[in-house]
Parts: structure tokens; C-alpha cells; sequence
């Protein structure tokens, strides 16, 4: 076994030496980074588990980067470490706990940050004036970049206001901006020459090129996100530190978030992975840190990286490939999406053919056209997107993209959302709209049908069974029974067997669509997407009017007179109940049975408000419907299944399993007397 270690270890020490070597010094890379840190990981593990494996020339050990031979080296006055780094939030989330551990009992608050994706540099000022700057080269001794630095336009050679500490050491990310590769590559082109592949690349590449015309051409920028060697600052934190750079003239960097602790940062990293996709740089993650400098003190340094620091980095893909059409696609609600069909390319080892183009406002951002060469990415889960498209690559004049004026799926003209970017079906009848409607229709904020999920939704559609909701409540075991899943079942021989729906689930369906037909109006409203009504909505409307045919007879003004209801939600539902749709949708409703009234309840009050009550066995006294009625007077709910959450179960005679499991439960059961004693109490 050891043996089998050591010769693993040599060969992954080899491979990781050689990939290095490309992306600190040739300034390329042959597998992606995800690929890498995987190697790394293999490596650090195997050498944990074999301590006699390890050695100080590991790359587990050493800072990347190496040194140019025709540049002059300098040692760092405090080295400049690499950061730790993790792919995933579980990994994310044990990092913060183990911070949390390290600094038991003191509250930790966390500074958010892009990982900008640039190379990184130290600059050094002295009494306000630039003196020195330096690649991180190995850590400890990096390239004199002074010359190139000095063309980097944003960074002052003398910093500005009046107090200049007398030593500063910024340390940061010097980058180029998508549009300026963009340029730079249309000039590549024009003079014959191969493109840059991305904004690191050219990065790495100009700023230890020995003539500093080249960055000066170039454009090259910088961030400042930490600090090396100081004396006179006076930040106790990250957050007065990049603001006191700031005032000094040197750009701090961008979009940094203080969270207060572990939880708000976890929480947080939606809100930057939300911008991503519009920033003008590169960014391959997220970095965070203690924001607390006495903190970072006593949390130290491991083998190469601080403890106080950690990037999230998003596994990212890029790839090139020509943009044959682009089409439009109705989603959820009908929003209209542009989609781009590509000429089918590997990201990451899956084939991409299409990538969205997000919307209107998009397409014309990007200025793309049928028939562009285009940059697609794929980060982290996130679906594939169009980046940019390659101007120069252009060819002759390609018309641009008109977007629809009318719903491809049901022809309906399209309106734009009042004051928002996207462009919608407005028609509630829009056969691509219904897999969405009907999921929701079926979910518990909806009608609440046990057995209708996802799945039975798509399953029910592409056989053609339901068109409407009121189709659901047509379907017969029969016709559910047989249905056959999608997905096949290996058998003993590999060989593939159709999964049938079954009756079981054919019989648990039906019966679960048939006990929403009593929800009443209300959640019947709120269930069917009808702009602006939710369920608080709808309970208000039939508060008022409790009947579907009382509803329709309010005119407009009745109903924006009701209390809580603006104009917008009676236009709403007054359009709805005077359409062919909503009338059509009703009367069918009404011919499968379902409830269309709603019983007058102060919501709330009564013997049984907020509690979920069972009703089971033969009843001598009530009809079904009746104590059903009577629950949801009462303030309750008459729910169909028992479950933890069911409060009583009302037990008529012959009750069989329902009041075994009620039983098993513990729940508390009522016989019909008891039942009619508590409302009449
Ligand atoms: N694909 C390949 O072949 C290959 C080869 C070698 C290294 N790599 C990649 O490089 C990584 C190792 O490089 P590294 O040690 O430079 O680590 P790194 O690049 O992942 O992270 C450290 C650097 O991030 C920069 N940074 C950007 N924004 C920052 C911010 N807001 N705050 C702090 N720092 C910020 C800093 O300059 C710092 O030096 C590997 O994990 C791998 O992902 C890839
Ligand atoms: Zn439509």
C-alpha cells in the first residue's frame, strides 16, 4: 500500500509541477482549475495519510509560482501566501465552524469579496511615492514589475491627500476588463495573429514583459484587496483598510460586502453570484475573510495560505462556438426567453447546444446576431450562457435579431412587464404555460393534491390527458393505471423494462384529486394563476362574495371598494370572470363537481380554528359534505389524510385504518357526539 502511495504521490507531484509551469510561467493552462485543485486535493490527502511521503519541495507546500529568469528577483518583506480554497457550501460552511472553533466565544464578522481573476502584485509606496512592485512569484521572492505597474493608469505614483504612511505595501489584483481583451483582440486579428483566450492569460503575460509599452497599450488595471509590509495605517480592519486606501487614491476592491457573521456570509453569496454575470472583469469566485485584524493575528498562517481567508471558487468553463439561431421559449408565467442554439461544444465534459440570452435588454447589450461567433460559459450549476460575441469575427453585415411580437406557442400578442425587462404571454390559456400552472395547481400553497407532483404533471401532459385543471378532475383510475413512466428500469440482464404508473398510484391519485373538489372558492382562486391573487387575496374577494356567481355579478368599482383590494387586483379579477376563459374554466369546474362557494367563516374564530381535522367511518348524524362544512365554520381545517399535523379525527362507525394510524399517532379522536358538543359549546 505504501508503496502504491509513493509511486501516486511522484506521479501527481510531476503533473502538478508541469501544470504549474504552464500557468505561472507560459501563462496558459491544460486542464481547468476545478481539475487542478482536484489533483492538489489527491495529493495533500494521500501525504496526510503517509507522513513519511512528505517533503518541503511538495507543491502542497509551496506558494505556484516561479520566478523569470531575464526579470530581477526580490525578496517580500512579508510573503505573499496563496488562499485556501473550496468548491462547494458544505465545505464552505465546515471552514467557517472551524473558525468559529479556533476563536471560541468572540463573535467573528466576515467581509465578503469577488475573487477577482487577474494576477497578483504588490506595490509598494513610500512616503506617497511608488517605489517598488512585485510579482508574488514563489511567495517569497517575486519579479520587479516596476516598470510595467507603472503603466497601470488607476494605481497613482504618488498616492494622493495629505498624510501618506511611510510604508505601504498594497497588495491586489492587476486585470483587464472583457471589452479591453475584446479590443485587444481585434487588433490580434488585424495583425494576423491568434487570439487571447482570456483576460488572466494576457494579464500574466504583459506585466513581465520586459518593454513596458506593451501594458502601457494594453490597458492593464488593479484592485487593491489586501496589505503587505506597513508603517503609519491606521485601519484596525479590512473595511477601514480599504477605505483609507481608497482615500489615498488607490482603487480598493469593488462590491465588498460586511456580514456580521457565519450565517449572513453563507446566506450572502447569492446576492454576488447574482451580479457576476454583469461585471466588466473576470471574477472565478469568492473570497472571504475575518474582517478583524487582531483576529486574523491570532488565527495564523497554515502551510501556505492564512487561516482568515478562504476562496469559493465557481467551477467555470468557457468555450467558442458560432450561434446558429436564436429562438424564444414561454416559461413560467409566460415569460418570453431568448434562447441561443449554438453549434453543439464540450464544456466540461457535457455537449452544449444551447445557452440562454436571459432577455430583450440582453440580446441588445450584447449586440449578438444569428450567426455570431460567440463566447459561452458555463459556471458553477448555473445554466450556460452567451459571455460575449466576437465582433471581429464577423461576417459581412448579419441582420439584427427582431424579437416576436406574438406568442410563439399560442400566438397571444406579447405586452412588457409595466417598468421590468421582461416580455410576457399574457394569456392564461397559453398551452406553455400549463405544465408550470399545473404544478402549481397541485402544490400546497395551490390546491394541495397529494400525489400530483412534477412528474405526474409532465407524465399527464405528454399523454395528452389534462389540457386544463378541470381535466385533472376527469381523470379515471383506467386511463392512470398504465401510464408508463419515461424512464426505464434495468432488469437482471441489463435489459430495459418499462415502469407502469401502477394502481396503486393510479388509485392514491385520483382519490387525491378527488378531495380538493370541496377546497372551496377561495383556494380554488388563488390556485389558478390569476395575476395578483394569492391566497389572502382570494379569501378577502369571497369574504364578500362567496359564491363564483356573486363574484361575477361585482363590477369593477364594488370591488376595488372592498377593503384592502386596489385597483389593480379587481381589474384583474374582473377581467378574469368576464373572460371566455375564466367563464369556460368555471362552467367546467362546475360540471366535474367542484365546490364553487365558500363558506362564511370570521377566519380564525371557532372551536377548531387553525386546527386540521379528519372525518372516518359511517356517520349517522352528518352527511360528509356537511361536517366538512361544519369543520371550516368552525375555524377548521377538513383535511383528508392522517398525518403529525392532524389535530382530531372525527370516528364514525366501522372506522378501519384511519383510526388505527390516528391511534399509532396519538391523536386525539372524537365521536360524533363529541364532535357536535364542541360546536354547539
Ligand atoms: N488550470 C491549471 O492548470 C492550474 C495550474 C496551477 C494553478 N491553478 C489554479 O490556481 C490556484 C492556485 O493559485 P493561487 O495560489 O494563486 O491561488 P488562487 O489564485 O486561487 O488565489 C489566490 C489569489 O487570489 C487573488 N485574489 C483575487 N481576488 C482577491 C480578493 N478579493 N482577496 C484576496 N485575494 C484575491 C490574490 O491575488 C491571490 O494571490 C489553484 O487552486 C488552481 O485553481 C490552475
Ligand atoms: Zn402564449
Amino acid at each position: 500500500m505504501a508503496k502504491n502511495a509513493a509511486t501516486r504521490v511522484a506521479e501527481l507531484r510531476q503533473e502538478i509541477r508541469r501544470l504549474d509551469h504552464l500557468y505561472y510561467v507560459e501563462a496558459t493552462s491544460a486542464v481547468s482549475d476545478l481539475e487542478y485543485d482536484k489533483l492538489l486535493e489527491e495529493l495533500k490527502s494521500l501525504e496526510q495519510q503517509h507522513p513519511e511521503l512528505q517533503s518541503s519541495d511538495s507543491p502542497t507546500q509551496r506558494v505556484g509560482d516561479a520566478p523569470v529568469e531575464h526579470l530581477v528577483q526580490v525578496e517580500h518583506r512579508v510573503p505573499m501566501l496563496s488562499i485556501d480554497n473550496t468548491y462547494s457550501r458544505e465545505d464552505l460552511a465546515a471552514y467557517f465552524e472551524r473558525t468559529e472553533k479556533q476563536l471560541e466565544g468572540e463573535s467573528i464578522q466576515w467581509v465578503m469579496e469577488y475573487k477577482i481573476d487577474g494576477v497578483a502584485a504588490s506595490v509598494r509606496y513610500e512616503e506617497g511615492l511608488m517605489t517598488l512592485a512585485l510579482t508574488r512569484g514563489n511567495g517569497n521572492v517575486g519579479d520587479d514589475i516596476t516598470h510595467n505597474i507603472r503603466t497601470v493608469r488607476d494605481l497613482p505614483l504618488r498616492t494622493t491627500g495629505k498624510n501618506a504612511p511611510k510604508v505601504l505595501e498594497v497588495r491586489g489584483e492587476v486585470y483587464m476588463t472583457n471589452s479591453d481583451l475584446a479590443d485587444l483582440n481585434v487588433r490580434q486579428a488585424d495583425a494576423g495573429q491568434e487570439a487571447y483566450k482570456n483576460t488572466r492569460n494576457v494579464t500574466a503575460g504583459t506585466i513581465r514583459l520586459l518593454d513596458p509599452s506593451v501594458a502601457a497599450e494594453r490597458n492593464l488595471r488593479f484592485f487593491c484587496h489586501g496589505v503587505g509590509e506597513t508603517d503609519g495605517l491606521k485601519a484596525k480592519n479590512h473595511i477601514e483598510f480599504l477605505d483609507e486606501v481608497g482615500k489615498l487614491g488607490i482603487p480598493p476592491t469593488p462590491h465588498v460586502k460586511l456580514l456580521k457573521d457565519s450565517k449572513a456570509a453563507l446566506d450572502a453569496v447569492a446576492l454576488l453570484e447574482e451580479e457576476m454575470p454583469d461585471l466588466p472583469f473576470e471574477v472565478d469566485g469568492i473570497v472571504f475573510k475575518v474582517n478583524n485584524f487582531a483576529q486574523r493575528e491570532r488565527l495564523g498562517i497554515r502551510s501556505k495560505s492564512p487561516r482568515w481567508l478562504i476562496a469559493y471558487k465557481f467551477e467555470r468553463y468557457e468555450a467558442v462556438t458560432t450561434l446558429q439561431t436564436i429562438t424564444v421559449q414561454v416559461g413560467k408565467t409566460g415569460t418570453i426567453t431568448p434562447v441561443a442554439n449554438l453549434v453543439p461544444v464540450e464544456i466540461a465534459d457535457t455537449t452544449v447546444s444551447r445557452a440562454s440570452l436571459h432577455n430583450a435588454d440582453e440580446i441588445e447589450r450584447l449586440d449578438v446576431r444569428e450567426g455570431d461567433t460567440v463566447v459561452v460559459e458555463k459556471a458553477g450549476k448555473i445554466i450556460p450562457k452567451v459571455v460575449r460575441v466576437e465582433k471581429h469575427e464577423r461576417k459581412g453585415d448579419l441582420p439584427k435579431f427582431e424579437f416576436p411580437t406574438h406568442c410563439p406557442e399560442c400566438g397571444t400578442p406579447l405586452v412588457r412587464d409595466e417598468g421590468g425587462v421582461y416580455i410576457r404571454c399574457p394569456s392564461p390559456a397559453c398551452p406553455a404555460q400549463l405544465r408550470q400552472r399545473l404544478v402549481y395547481f397541485g402544490s400546497r400553497p395551490g390546491m394541495d393534491i397529494d400525489g400530483l407532483g412534477e412528474e405526474v404533471v409532465d407524465l399527464l401532459i405528454s399523454h395528452d390527458l389534462v389540457h386544463n385543471y378541470a381535466d385533472l378532475y376527469r381523470l379515471t383510475q383506467d386511463q392512470v393505471n398504465g401510464l408508463v413512466w419515461p424512464k426505464k428500469r434495468k432488469g437482471k440482464d441489463g435489459e430495459q423494462i418499462d415502469v407502469a404508473f401502477g394502481e396503486r398510484n393510479a388509485a392514491k391519485l385520483i382519490k387525491g384529486i378527488a378531495e380538493t373538489k370541496s377546497r372551496g372558492l377561495a383556494r380554488l382562486l388563488s390556485s389558478i394563476s390569476i395575476r395578483h391573487i394569492g391566497p389572502s387575496v382570494a379569501r378577502i374577494l369571497t369574504a364578500e362574495h362567496p359564491s363564483f356567481d356573486q363574484l361575477c355579478q361585482a363590477s369593477i368599482e364594488d370591488l376595488a371598494g372592498i377593503h384592502e383590494i386596489g385597483d389593480a387586483i379587481a381589474k384583474s379579477i374582473h377581467e378574469f370572470c368576464h373572460s371566455d376563459y375564466g367563464r369556460d374554466l368555471f362552467a367546467q369546474f362546475k360540471d366535474v363537481g367542484l365546490d364553487l362557494t365558500q363558506p362564511q367563516v370570521a377566519t380564525g374564530d371557532g372551536v377548531f380554528a387553525g386546527k386540521s381535522i379528519v372525518v372516518t367511518g359511517t356517520l349517522k348524524q352528518y352527511k360528509r359534505d356537511e361536517i366538512k362544512q361544519l369543520i371550516v365554520q368552525h375555524g377548521g381545517r377538513a383535511s383528508g389524510s392522517i398525518s403529525k399535523s392532524t389535530d382530531f379525527l372525527v370516528a364514525g362507525e366501522k372506522a378501519g385504518s384511519k383510526l388505527k394510524k390516528a391511534e399509532e399517532l396519538g391523536i386525539k379522536i372524537l365521536s360524533e357526539d363529541e364532535f357536535k358538543a364542541m360546536i354547539e359549546s
